[in-house]
């Protein structure tokens, strides 16, 4: 629309070259529609990993499409990862951290890193970039009211047990306070560390407080932003990307599957097992991810739906990235 610079008539002004305006956006928004009446009202939890804030253009574009989607009518909730971060003060620090079946082994001087860059940093500047559209963001991590209790857990690593110290699982959740705050029209920005029963804080991984806190909430969709195009079939020895995948194939995959991609599509399995209607992964290294895979029709990353039968795909070519 023009702008409108004076009222008075002797200093109107004539746009000599006015622009129509793009029909093709407004193709672009009347094709949203679907997604808008699917999801309106709904919870999406959007899990966002450590390994896909590699820039500020990504984190701002993360907030701005966080803030889309409030605005319009979704109830988004953010949960946060983190460890490149951690891995980086734990670093400086002299502290020496490592990784065995993508969990981090936590001594409690680790812990305190852990929630020192969790909580106090990547959800802090999560929160300001999410606040730059309007009072929206409220960070939480599970130690606030109640949210979740940790219980401790190993993990098996090679057919051997492995000690991995202050690392928890969900044990329970208490939805309430992100609830509460949904219901305020907020966006609760959470962290994922939580306290076992004795109030001991236990790190836990950010993908399986996602899933936990996605079933918790009934909601209608998990999205996890990580750093690859989705999950490869055979990682390492080919390209195939699995486009969809119903929750049992996943579950007779997750024993070949390493790194971090193990928490990953375990919170996938578990979200989408515990009632959640679909969980995808999705390549948070493009800007706008997240519109991007609500929006669009075409395959982006990895879709675990009940039902679906194994769909493949080749990865998109590199110039096609933002
Ligand atoms: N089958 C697989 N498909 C895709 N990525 C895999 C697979 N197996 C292992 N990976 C690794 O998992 C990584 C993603 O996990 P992680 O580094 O924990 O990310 P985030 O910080 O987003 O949680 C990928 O960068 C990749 O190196
Ligand atoms: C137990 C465990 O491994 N916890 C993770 C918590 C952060 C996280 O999950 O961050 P990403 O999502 O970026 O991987 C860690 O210490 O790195």
């Amino acid at each position: 629309m023009s702008e409108m610079t004076s009222s008075s008539p002797d200093q109107l002004e004539t746009d000599l070259n006015p622009r129509r305006p793009d029909p093709a956006k407004a193709r672009t928004l009347a094709a949203a529609l679907p997604w808008l009446k699917r999801y309106h009202g709904q919870t999406i939890v959007v899990k966002y990993g450590g390994n896909a804030m590699i820039d500020d253009a990504l984190k701002v574009a993360f907030a701005e499409d966080i803030a889309f989607l409030r605005f319009a009518g979704f109830k988004p909730v953010v949960v946060h990862g983190g460890g490149p971060q951690i891995s980086r003060m734990l670093d400086k620090l002299g502290i020496e951290s490592e990784f065995r079946g993508g969990l981090r082994v936590t001594t409690p001087e680790a812990m305190d890193v852990v929630r020192m860059v969790l909580v106090g940093q990547v959800q802090r500047e999560l929160v300001g970039l999410i606040n730059q559209h309007g009072a929206l963001a409220v960070g939480l991590s599970g130690e606030d009211a109640g949210l979740f209790t940790a219980e401790r857990t190993n993990t098996v690593v090679d057919g051997e047990e492995v000690d991995l110290g202050l690392v928890g699982e969900v044990a329970t959740v208490r939805p309430e306070a992100v609830l509460d705050l949904i219901e305020a029209g907020r966006v609760p920005v959470v962290s994922s560390v939580a306290p076992d029963v004795n109030g001991l804080v236990h790190n836990v991984n950010a993908d399986t407080a996602a899933a936990a806190l996605a079933v918790a909430l009934g909601a209608e969709k998990l999205m996890v932003l990580t750093d690859v195009e989705g999950l490869y079939r055979d990682y390492g020895n080919s390209d195939d990307l699995i486009q969809e995948i119903s929750p049992e194939a996943l579950g007779e995959l997750l024993p070949t599957l390493d790194a971090g991609m193990v928490p990953k599509m375990r919170a996938c399995y578990e979200a989408v097992t515990g009632g959640v209607p679909r969980a995808t992964v999705v390549d948070g290294r493009e800007l706008h991810a997240v519109l991007l895979e609500i929006f669009t029709d075409e395959g982006v990353g990895t879709q675990v739906l009940p039902g679906a039968t194994t769909k493949m795909r080749k990865p998109y070519a590199k110039e096609d990235r933002s």
